[in-house]
């Protein structure tokens, strides 16, 4: 008996399947297809302009696809009202290139907000101060609590919205570019803690990044979005090692 699941055995959590999306005659998503399975950390890479925020809207329901479906945790979100998306949407963790904090709140405010959306999760206000300390200690900022987002470095800023997504405890994170205005160091700290927090809380993780070092590190299988669809799939070895020139060149170029 094998000891360790396949990855590709395990249960999807988030499927996209023939995804079609144009404006105008600019035909950006041709038919994409995409399967995230439990606890895996799934990396999409493309070129600047080939789709993969359009995509990622898509897939939150912020923009409506043309055809095709997405399943998140088994249900066809297109089918869903707004009251049963927004229940399913609580099971999914944004990390968005430009997920600011609230400047004029503290780091525990901050922390605190999502949570008054979630009844069920904050109870009182002792439970909620054990919750947003251990939650800045799963991102190794404990000792920031009641500092304002002005005191803190860049990588700091980006942990602590990274832990106010956390607080919600999601089953699936979407990460859009996580790496992107971060010097290398602070790039490889970000990518340390995706991967401690993949472990510990085994979310399934949804990558977005131009970023090779991060894909390298994190993916357990890349997409490569090229052309509108999947055009290549394969864990990061094989896919750098392909000799296909659209892909080899997907490798080679600054993206
Ligand atoms: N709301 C919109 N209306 C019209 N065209 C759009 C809209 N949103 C995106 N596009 C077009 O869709 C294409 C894909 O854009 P998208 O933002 O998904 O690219 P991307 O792969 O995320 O690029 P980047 O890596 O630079 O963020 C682009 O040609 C863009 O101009």
């Amino acid at each position: 008996m094998k000891e360790e699941t396949n990855i590709q055995d395990r249960e999807v959590v988030l499927q996209v399947k023939d995804l079609y999306k144009s404006f105008g005659d600019n035909q950006v998503l041709n038919g994409f297809n995409m399967q995230l399975h439990k606890g895996e950390n799934l990396v999409i890479m493309g070129k600047s302009g080939s789709g993969k925020s359009v995509m990622i809207k898509c897939l939150v329901g912020l923009m409506e696809a043309d055809r095709g479906t997405i399943t998140v945790m088994h249900k066809d979100i297109t089918k869903l009202n707004e009251k049963a998306l927004d229940i399913l949407r609580s099971d999914i963790g944004f990390l968005f290139q430009g997920s600011a904090l609230y400047d004029s709140m503290t780091v525990r405010e901050n922390l605190e907000f999502p949570l008054r959306h979630h009844t069920d999760i904050s109870k009182d206000a002792k439970s909620t101060e054990q919750l947003v300390l251990n939650t800045l200690d799963s991102v190794g900022l404990a000792n920031t609590i009641d500092l304002m987002p002005s005191e803190l470095s860049g990588g700091m800023k980006r942990r602590v919205a990274l832990a106010r997504t956390l607080i919600l405890q999601p089953k699936i994170m979407l990460y859009d570019e996580p790496t992107s205005g971060l010097d290398p160091i602070t790039s490889k700290e970000i990518i340390l803690l995706m991967q401690d927090i993949q472990k510990k809380y085994n979310t399934s993780s949804l990558i977005i990044t131009h970023d090779v070092d991060c894909a390298r590190v994190i993916s357990d299988r890349m997409i490569l979005l090229i052309d509108g669809i999947d055009y290549a799939v394969g864990t990061f070895k094989e896919l750098s090692t392909s000799n296909d020139p659209k892909i080899k060149a997907f490798f080679k170029q600054d993206l």
